[in-house]
């Protein structure tokens, strides 16, 4: 957690509604903002609408749904804008904004060596050789966890268990040092264990290179391990988003109250 606010807005959401082709609203005027760095957990119920924000930020709503209403600004560019005229990503996706999915690692490229698409994947975005790249490959995968690195390099996908290779997208995704990191349920198909691993490392490498992330979780627990704020949705709409510290010691929101109930173990012990 970076544990403080800086001056310039790295996100601006303003009023953003999301419909899907049934016209039931899934996004009803969801308005927050972020700081470069800053790392913000949402968590709700299933259905709640939390996938289908981290989509409308990345700009990649799923077939059917459609902006109704409101303003994305990132760093200044807006990218939805005059309520859904302007919508206009260009430039922004792969680098600047990267997404990590619960699956992620199952769209790696099955024919080519993990080492030639990581390889590629970070020098079409970071102005590096060959051997820088393999170099900051080898030491991002072994800060996920993967104990033999080189060997991950040269393996195909089809060579890796889930784990590994989502543990592979993650770092993907995180070592092209991204603005922001929308990260949607990234370590739910892991065990436990390797969750807290991978978790504390993205943790770490995103504090270490500035990047800020909209992490999305059913697990309470995770986002107030991980997260400066938490934002609380329910029915497609920001019900609560205040600092951790306060959503957990002092929510607002009687459905937050009931989320927090539901882990016994955050009660009384967080941020001792
Ligand atoms: N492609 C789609 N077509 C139609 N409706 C959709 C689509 N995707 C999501 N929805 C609807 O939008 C609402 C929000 O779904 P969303 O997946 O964003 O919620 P969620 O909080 O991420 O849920 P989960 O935790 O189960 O992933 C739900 O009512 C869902 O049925």
């Amino acid at each position: 957690m970076s544990g403080h606010r800086e001056a310039t807005t790295l996100l601006e959401v303003t009023n953003l509604s999301v419909s899907y082709k049934d016209g039931t609203a899934s996004l009803h005027e969801v308005s927050f903002s972020m700081n470069p760095g800053e790392v913000v957990g949402i968590v709700g119920e299933s259905g709640s609408g939390k996938s289908t924000l981290l989509r409308a930020v990345m700009g990649l709503l799923p077939a059917g749904g459609r902006y109704t209403g409101g303003e994305i600004c990132f760093q200044g560019q807006m990218l939805l804008g005059n309520d859904t005229l302007v919508q206009n990503w260009h430039g922004v996706h792969g680098q600047r904004m990267a997404m990590v999915f619960q699956d992620s690692g199952s769209y790696l490229n099955p024919i080519r060596s993990i080492e030639s698409q990581y390889v590629e994947a970070i020098r079409a975005h970071l102005p590096m050789s060959r051997k820088e790249a393999k170099e900051l490959a080898v030491r991002t995968l072994a800060s996920m966890g993967l104990d033999d690195p080189e060997r991950v390099m040269r393996a195909y996908a089809s060579q890796l268990s889930g784990g590994m290779k989502q543990r592979t997208a993650i770092a993907m995704a995180a070592s092209l040092k991204p603005e922001l990191l929308l990260a949607d349920e990234p370590t739910s198909a892991l065990d436990v264990t390797t969750q807290n691993e991978v978790l504390n490392q993205l943790s770490r490498l995103c504090a270490e290179q500035g990047t800020g992330m909209i992490m999305v979780t059913h697990n309470m627990a995770v986002a107030a391990h991980m997260a400066d704020r938490i934002g609380v949705m329910l029915n497609g709409k920001l019900v609560e988003l205040g600092d951790t510290l306060d959503v957990i010691s002092a929510p607002l929101h009687e459905y937050t109250r009931k989320l927090l109930n539901a882990v016994p173990e955050l009660e009384g012990d967080m941020h001792d």
